[in-house]
């Protein structure tokens, strides 16, 4: 139950079909048990999933930065939920980082990859993610199997939509928890109107889970206008800039 990544546009493709070289399955160790990412978003006001990133192929190296020192700040700050980078190549992330960030926070969880394959939903679990991201611009018409797949291994799932069209398969696919990027992961392009457009339309299409605004944002003014549409929003680059990870995060949502 592989995508057929051949025909993904950009950086995007290159990453994925990168990714889905990689998968050799292994033992795994047994998953803890961890909190859940829904609930958590869920609570009253805009919530902010923070992520750990060290570097990305738009920025280019953004920190050199322990995740367990930046999850901690994150946590003290008032982050609902971290989002963790796994991927080593051009992000500069990995498996260990996840696990370490369980080990030392409550928070729920977020793998953040390129899920290509079933065992990397294995492997998330394995490594104390709450939940995966699960983009549709890979995964098309597979979603609903791949959320499927992480419903019975026991785990949650951010499924992410950048177009009208990927909007369609996530809400088909039954996502609960849904990410509108503001990024085009091909070009790598950022157009702040595309959350909110796809927001509305996904309320209008009758989507009652939890929405997520992804991408771009840096000003409590952007995130206000959030408020009322979106119950969260995952924010990385502009907090991993900031020379104190709380006070940033808090001055965003305070
Ligand atoms: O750093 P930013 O612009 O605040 O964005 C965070 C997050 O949305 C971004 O890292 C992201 C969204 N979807 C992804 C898919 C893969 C890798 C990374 C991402």
């Amino acid at each position: 139950m592989r995508p057929d990544l051949s025909r993904v546009p950009g950086v995007l493709g290159e990453i994925a079909r990168k990714r889905a070289s990689e998968v050799a399955p292994y033992p795994l160790p047994e998953p803890p048990s961890v909190p859940s990412f829904k609930e958590a978003l869920l609570r009253p006001g805009l919530s902010v999933i923070a992520e750990v990133k060290r570097q990305s192929p738009s920025e280019g190296l953004i920190r050199e930065v322990d995740p367990v020192e930046a999850a901690l700040a994150y946590a003290r700050g008032g982050a609902r939920a971290v989002s963790v980078l796994t991927e080593p190549h051009r992000f500069g992330g990995s498996l260990l980082d996840l696990k370490r960030v369980r080990e030392a926070v409550d928070l729920p969880l977020l793998r953040k990859d390129f899920v290509v394959d079933p065992f990397m939903l294995e492997e998330a679990r394995a490594f104390g993610a709450s939940a995966a991201l699960l983009i549709v611009a890979l995964l098309g018409e597979l979603t609903g199997a791949y959320l499927e797949e992480a419903r019975r291994l026991g785990l949650e799932a951010l499924v992410e939509v950048h177009t009208e069209r990927e909007l369609e398969i996530a809400l088909e696919a039954g996502a609960e928890v849904l990410g509108i990027n503001n990024r085009d992961l091909a070009t790598l392009h950022i157009n702040l109107e595309t959350a909110p457009r796809l927001g509305r339309l996904a309320r209008k299409r009758g989507f009652g889970g939890v929405l997520v605004a992804e991408s771009g944002y840096s000003r409590k003014e952007e995130l206000k206008a959030l408020e009322g549409l979106f119950d969260a929003v995952l924010i990385g680059t502009s907090l991993m800039r900031a020379p104190d990870l709380e006070a940033a995060l808090r001055e965003l949502v305070g």
